[in-house]
């Protein structure tokens, strides 16, 4: 069995393009599964519909982190940027139900003052969030990619979520909030970094 961290690590270009044929077999099957009749007419358009949302939900598997930081320039800025309340939507890989929250994203800028679009710290989110995941692997990878492809000095991940798989079946625990969080380099190693990210993204600053 391959362990989960290498299957969310394999190279996009080693993943098989999304094969619609096969998700609408497997809806079939599972509305046959549960009882349901397919060809009864709400249903009909339903398979192809349930592979289109998997295609879009799932997209982050076949891209790259590196292709979505790519606009980076050097404004000499060499002080923390923090973008707070990314919206996040990402799939349970126990369940392939949603989880939704927040994810904060901060990093310290190298030396050389390289920087991106903060809009790309958003996108970056996404890579990560579009396939199915669980939330410790996600908060990982987000932070991971800051420091390696920005060469950042330092980098904070913060993601807040509700797991619907909690809420919707199961334990039922409407409003329960999963909290985690991955820090590197400099705010990990500097105690007034990474007071000063916790207070940004906490909004106990102005
Ligand atoms: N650590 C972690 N656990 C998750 C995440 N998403 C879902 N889970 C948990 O994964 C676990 C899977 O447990 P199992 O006992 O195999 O599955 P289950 O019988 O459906 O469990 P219940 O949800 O408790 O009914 C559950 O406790 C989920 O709450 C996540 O992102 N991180
Ligand atoms: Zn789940």
């Amino acid at each position: 069995m391959t362990d989960p961290v290498t299957v969310a690590e394999r190279d996009p270009g080693d993943i098989p393009d999304f094969d619609h044929a096969r998700a609408e077999a497997a809806v079939r099957e599972l509305l046959l599964a549960i009882g349901e009749d397919p060809d009864r007419e709400g249903l009909l358009e339903t398979p192809a519909r349930v592979a289109r949302a998997y295609a879009e939900t799932t997209a982050g598997l076949r891209m790259r982190a590196e292709d979505v930081l790519t606009t980076t320039f050097d404004l000499g800025h060499g002080e923390m940027v923090l973008v707070r309340d990314i919206e996040l939507w990402s799939m349970c890989e126990h369940h392939l139900v949603p989880f939704t929250g927040v994810a904060h994203v901060g990093y310290i800028p190298a030396e050389s003052g390289k920087i991106t679009g903060i809009s790309k710290l958003a996108r970056l989110v996404d890579v990560y969030a579009q396939r199915p995941q669980v939330q410790e692997r996600l908060t990982t990878q987000i932070v991971e990619s800051l420091m390696r492809i920005l060469d950042a000095r330092g980098a904070v991940v913060v993601i807040e979520a509700e797991h619907l798989c909690m809420t919707m079946r199961g334990v039922r625990k409407a409003g329960a909030r999963t909290i985690t969080s991955a820090v590197r380099g400099t705010m990990l190693t500097d105690q007034a970094t990474r007071a000063e990210a916790m207070a940004l993204i906490h909004g106990t600053t102005r």
